[in-house]
């Protein structure tokens, strides 16, 4: 059988097995798609039908979570932890609290974050979880009481060896403090089981910045190659949580300017940019007073769009940073006819596989969600090393390490897409380079 063939066969029985899931489907086509060529140089992958046993979790925990709000009255939610591949260390991956999550959300998350971990160079295998629970609206009280109904479920599953969750959409720093205190007290044991901690509990300075932070810093490395910096450029940016906030903070300090912010509200557009000060008012508005993106409209006297993403404005650079595919071929054509030439995805899977393909036809510079949103993974595990060692590195140290290690993922997949004779590549780079170094871990580790 031909690898194209091989290929397709092992995607139409994913397709079987998962009917219905089509995020998780998009995910696994979208790697799926670049390992041709990989196939053809290693027969050795086919032989211990790696591709068959990767797109497979290795385990995949569903669970009740109970809770009661401040009125008295009684909610079932369902929780999720999906272990997805051990390979390169244990499960590391964040935990998503939104009422959209369901299976094919986490399946896709925790597939991408995979390859993901394996691009930080970092011993981290791939894991995702979370829950269909909304903590907007919910008091603080009901946010605790729900976090501890779902550790007193995953803490039977995780581990500072074995799995350790993080933060994703809807899950702060907030959540992370009910969530370790109910392991700790149902384990008697003071652990890094989880990473995004708070800094006088085992938390490391810069991983609440990192992934935004390492999302410009990827942006910066494909600008290098065309001998650019962010100096005067105009900048797009989706969402207004934790990834967008810091996203634009590091914008402002290399001399880019932000003109959007978003929620699923609407979005924002302020032409003179977001500075410093303005961001100081985002920061209270969306992490102390957990209020909406239109305040900022209102404060600053800038114009909001009800109800739409900002890939309608004009600018040099895009930072999607809210959710999966809020970037489809026409948004993709708007950018790309309103002079957008770089994408750098803080979010995970934010564009469709044919605004993808818009991208890679049009040769923009294009850093895909697990190449340059793996910052905040990355910095986890310096979290991860920093609690074992029962050390706190400096501001600078983590920045420094987190900058070297986005350089580092930019130059494989670069280096890669060239050796796979696609220049400039770096979807295929990404997915190429995150798949080997888990295949050849999974050929040694034997048939697991
Ligand atoms: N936090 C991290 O370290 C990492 C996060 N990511 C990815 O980055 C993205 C953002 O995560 P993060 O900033 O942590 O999450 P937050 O919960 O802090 O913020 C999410 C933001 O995205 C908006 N949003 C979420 N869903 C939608 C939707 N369906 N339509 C429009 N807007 C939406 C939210 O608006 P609203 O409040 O109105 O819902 C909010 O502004 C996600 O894709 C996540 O997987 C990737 C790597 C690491
Ligand atoms: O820091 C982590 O472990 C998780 C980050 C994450 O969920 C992601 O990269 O999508």
């Amino acid at each position: 059988m031909s690898d194209a063939n091989l290929i397709q066969n092992v995607y139409e029985k994913v397709c079987q097995r998962n009917a219905g899931e089509v995020e998780f489907l998009q995910a696994v086509k979208e790697v799926l798609d670049s390992l041709a060529p990989v196939l053809a140089k290693n027969p050795k992958y086919v032989d211990a039908k790696i591709l068959e046993r990767i797109v497979e979790p290795e385990r995949q925990i569903m669970f009740r979570v109970p809770w009661q709000d401040d009125n008295g009255s009684v909610h079932v939610n369902r929780g999720f932890r999906i272990e997805y591949n051990s390979a390169l260390g244990p499960y590391k991956g964040g935990l998503r609290f939104h009422p959209t999550v369901n299976a094919s959300i986490l399946k896709f998350l925790g597939f991408e974050q995979v390859f993901k971990n394996s691009l930080t160079t970092l011993p981290l295998g791939g894991g995702k979880g979370g829950a269909d629970f909304d903590p907007k609206g919910k008091s603080d009280s009901e946010v605790m009481r729900f976090c501890q109904s779902f550790m007193t479920e995953l803490c039977r599953h995780i581990g500072p060896n074995t799995d350790i969750p993080a933060g994703d959409i809807g899950v702060g720093g907030r959540e992370i403090g009910y969530m370790f205190g109910q392991y700790k007290k149902i384990k008697n044991a003071f652990e890094g089981v989880l990473t995004g901690k708070a800094l006088n509990w085992g938390g490391s300075l810069i991983r609440p910045e990192a992934t935004g932070y390492g999302a410009v810093y990827f942006a910066e490395q494909m600008l290098k190659t065309r001998n650019e910096t962010f100096e005067g450029k105009v900048c797009a940016v989706s969402g207004s949580g934790n990834v967008a906030q810091y996203t634009v903070q590091k914008l402002n300090e290399l001399g880019g300017k932000a003109v959007t912010l978003s929620d699923s509200g609407g979005t924002i557009y302020d032409k003179d940019g977001i500075d410093d000060e303005k961001l100081a008012f985002v920061f209270e508005l969306k992490n102390v007073k957990r209020g909406r993106i239109k305040e900022y409209a209102d404060k600053f006297g800038a114009e909001y769009y009800e109800g739409k993403n900002p890939w309608g404005v004009k600018c040099d650079c895009a930072f999607p940073s809210a959710t999966q595919n809020e970037i489809g071929k026409e948004e993709a054509q708007t950018l790309l006819n309103n002079g957008c030439y770089v994408i750098s995805e803080g979010a995970n899977m934010p564009s469709t596989p044919e605004a993808q393909e818009l991208y890679v036809e049009n040769k923009i510079l294009y850093g895909p969600a697990k190449a340059a949103n793996a910052g905040g993974v990355a910095t986890s595990g310096l979290e991860m090393s920093q609690n074992s060692q029962r050390l706190s590195w400096t501001r600078e140290e983590v920045d420094e390490k987190l900058k070297g290690i986005m350089a580092a993922i930019h130059q494989q997949c670069f280096d890669t897409a060239e050796q796979y004779g696609q220049p400039g590549n770096l979807l295929m780079g990404s997915n190429i380079a995150g798949f080997v170094k888990v295949a050849d871990s999974m050929l040694d580790q034997g048939l697991v």
